[in-house]
């Protein structure tokens, strides 16, 4: 049997968990400390110089059901979803989710972060327009709108500004302000202007010049070995689905100086439990002896609930559609077109319009009275925060040769701050057993009232694109016969065509079709907080597991609480700001 990676006995720094977060800070730390010696060990494939992680366009290959750079993590069966054990995604290779997602460029309102209390460094080129001052001008990671801009975004961004005349266009939406709220913008993208993705990997670690910092791929972390109170290093052996024939024996490697963290909402609160350290009901349940009670440890799980709905347009609107059903000698022609000059479709996502949208005051009443206490709450004091961010995809997210031969896009709608909260915990002290997990999706009629308001937003400006040639119903709700909702239109209506008028009948249609549908955005967070304590913390401000030293979290398992945005972003701030207080403590600066 061979060995994939010879790992020394001894480093400085380990990072158990090689995702987005984590590059991010052993890359920074690896720059300003050459002389440190720094593992990164990750359990998924390596992605350096492989064309479905560079190539931007390539990101619907990753959710294919073979694909072996995601990980679907399976809920448990819940009432609140239709009786779906709910999938939730995430990235499971060198980089993470850096490497697979859908490269949108969402920043978080200001007062989100305000609320962690944090800043944060500045990781990005806005190639859009460098000299922006809300915007970085030399970080590694390149924003730009990719090689092409759809026309569908176009429309939906012009249609969108001329409908709802309260809701402009602008070509910025992500300064962090109330400026960038209710507005419709094309959506930029963590993708170079020559088509590249800008992910963690290709950015911060492989051409990284440190010669003391590794990352080694298809390596299990079990556990961290905790001794008197400190982390000493971790336990780990070979992952069989990445390099087969590698021996399976438990191994050690100790760190002199920090263990950190990073594998995920998803994966870190697993692995300290496996540790000792989490709820002691989990703990004993498992078997596993408690060397710490932390009963905030995979409590508080969130997502961004997702609901995406098919409509038909126009067969000669350009949409991804085309190229996924296309033959082999088109797929050459592409790739021949990205590799020569980072054009054509590899080179976009097929996301761009968008907008952040919050109910005006007079739009509230609409949202029913599930929804005021979210309001209340969360929003209501911070008129930078949007309720939902919307956008359309061109083309099919999946394969389309399931649907008729006709011309789809799908709308999409993420809520921004849900009610609802899940929990993850182990079910035993096996690394491979599959977890005990409640994503909680739409426990709350909250989430149900924002989303079914979202859904009728959707309806109305779809219906008015010029490409629009229908509601495609199979993937709508079931609205009873009679119902405004229900006729049949094949072309755009007129800009002033009266609105739907829904029924009460039509609103239970819609929540019953969300319980069937809405699905994650793969944007997990919050299962190890960064609280105090005593208010279910996991990590403490400078990322510190509580009651044991020399071990920090570094991944979005520690968001406090939720931000309104696509998280890639969030990710590379805490994987900056992590980078800065290690630094820092290490008696140096990134
Ligand atoms: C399908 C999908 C599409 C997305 N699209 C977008 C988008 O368009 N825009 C956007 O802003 N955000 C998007 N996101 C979200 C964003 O990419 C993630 O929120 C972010 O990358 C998470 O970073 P992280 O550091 O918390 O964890 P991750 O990047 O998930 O890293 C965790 C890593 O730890 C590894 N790991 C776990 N357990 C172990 C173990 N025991 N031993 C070793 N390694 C382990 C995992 O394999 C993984 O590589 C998307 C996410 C998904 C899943």
């Amino acid at each position: 049997m061979t060995t994939p990676h010879t790992i020394q006995a001894e480093y400085d720094l380990i990072f158990a968990g090689g995702g987005t977060a984590a590059c991010v800070t052993a890359g920074r730390l690896a720059t300003a400390f050459p002389a440190l010696s720094i593992l990164v060990l990750e359990c998924g494939p390596t992605t350096k110089d492989k064309k479905e992680h560079i190539q931007a366009g390539q990101w619907i290959t990753h959710l294919a059901p073979t694909t072996k750079t995601i990980q679907f993590h399976i809920g448990k069966p819940s009432e609140h979803v239709a009786g779906r054990p709910f999938v939730v995604p995430s990235g499971r290779c060198v980089g993470g989710g850096s490497s697979i997602n859908f490269m949108v460029y969402n920043r978080p309102a200001a007062s989100d972060f305000d609320a962690w209390e944090a800043d944060f460094g500045n990781a990005e080129t806005y190639e859009i327009d460098p000299k922006k001052s809300t915007h970085g001008s030399d970080g590694p990671l390149k924003v730009s709108f990719g090689s092409e801009v759809t026309q569908l975004g176009k429309e939906l961004k012009e249609t969108g500004a001329k409908f709802e005349k309260n809701r402009p266009e602008s070509d910025e939406c992500n300064a962090f302000d109330v400026e960038s709220i209710n507005k419709f913008f094309i959506m930029p993208k963590w993708i170079s202007k020559d088509g590249r993705r800008s992910d963690i990997p290709h950015n911060y670690i492989y051409n990284n010049s440190s010669k003391k910092l590794f990352v080694f791929d298809g390596t299990l972390v079990n556990r961290v070995i905790v001794e008197d109170g400190v982390a000493v290093g971790i336990e780990y052996q070979f992952d069989n689905r990445v390099h087969e024939s590698a021996p399976q024996d438990i191994r050690v490697v100790k760190a002199r100086k920090l263990v950190v963290v990073g594998a995920g909402a998803l994966g870190s609160p697993l692995l300290l439990e496996r540790s000792g350290l989490g709820r002691k009901d989990v703990l004993e349940k498992a078997g596993i002896a408690v060397v710490a009670e932390i009963p905030g440890v995979g409590e508080n799980y969130q997502d961004h609930a997702f609901l995406y709905t098919p409509y038909i347009v126009d067969p000669e609107l350009k949409t991804m559609n085309s190229l996924l059903r296309s033959d082999p000698a088109t797929w050459g022609q592409t790739f021949r077109e990205w590799e020569e000059s980072g054009t054509g479709q590899l080179g976009a996502n097929y996301i761009d319009g968008a907008i952040k949208m919050r109910p005006h005051p007079e739009e509230l009443p609409e949202l029913g009275p599930d929804f005021l206490e979210l309001w209340n709450s969360t929003l209501a004091n911070h008129p930078d925060k949007p309720l939902i961010w919307a956008s359309a995809v061109a083309g099919t997210l999946g394969d389309p040769s399931s649907l008729p031969n006709l011309n789809f896009i799908f709308s999409m709608s993420l809520l921004g701050y849900p009610a609802s909260r899940g929990r993850l915990h182990i079910s035993s002290s096996d690394p491979l057993a599959a977890p005990d997990f409640e994503p909680g999706f739409l426990s709350n009629p909250a989430d149900v009232a924002a989303l079914r308001w979202a859904y009728k937003k959707g309806r109305e400006l779809y219906r008015r694109l010029p490409s629009f040639r229908g509601v495609f119903f199979p993937g709508h709700p079931k609205f009873p016969a009679g119902s405004a909702a229900a006729v049949e239109e094949t072309a755009p209506v007129p800009l002033d065509a009266p609105k739907i008028m829904w029924s009460a009948e039509d609103d239970k249609a819609i929540d019953v079709f969300l319980r069937q549908v809405v699905t994650t955005s793969g944007h997990s967070a919050g299962t190890c907080a960064m609280k105090p304590f005593d208010k279910g913390g996991v990590v403490d401000s400078k990322l510190n597991v509580y009651g044991v030293k020399k071990l920090k979290i570094v991944d979005l398992s520690i968001l406090p609480s939720n931000v309104n945005s696509n998280t890639y972003s969030a990710a590379i701030a805490v994987g900056e700001k992590a980078a800065v207080i290690i630094a820092e403590e290490l008696g140096g600066s990134v």
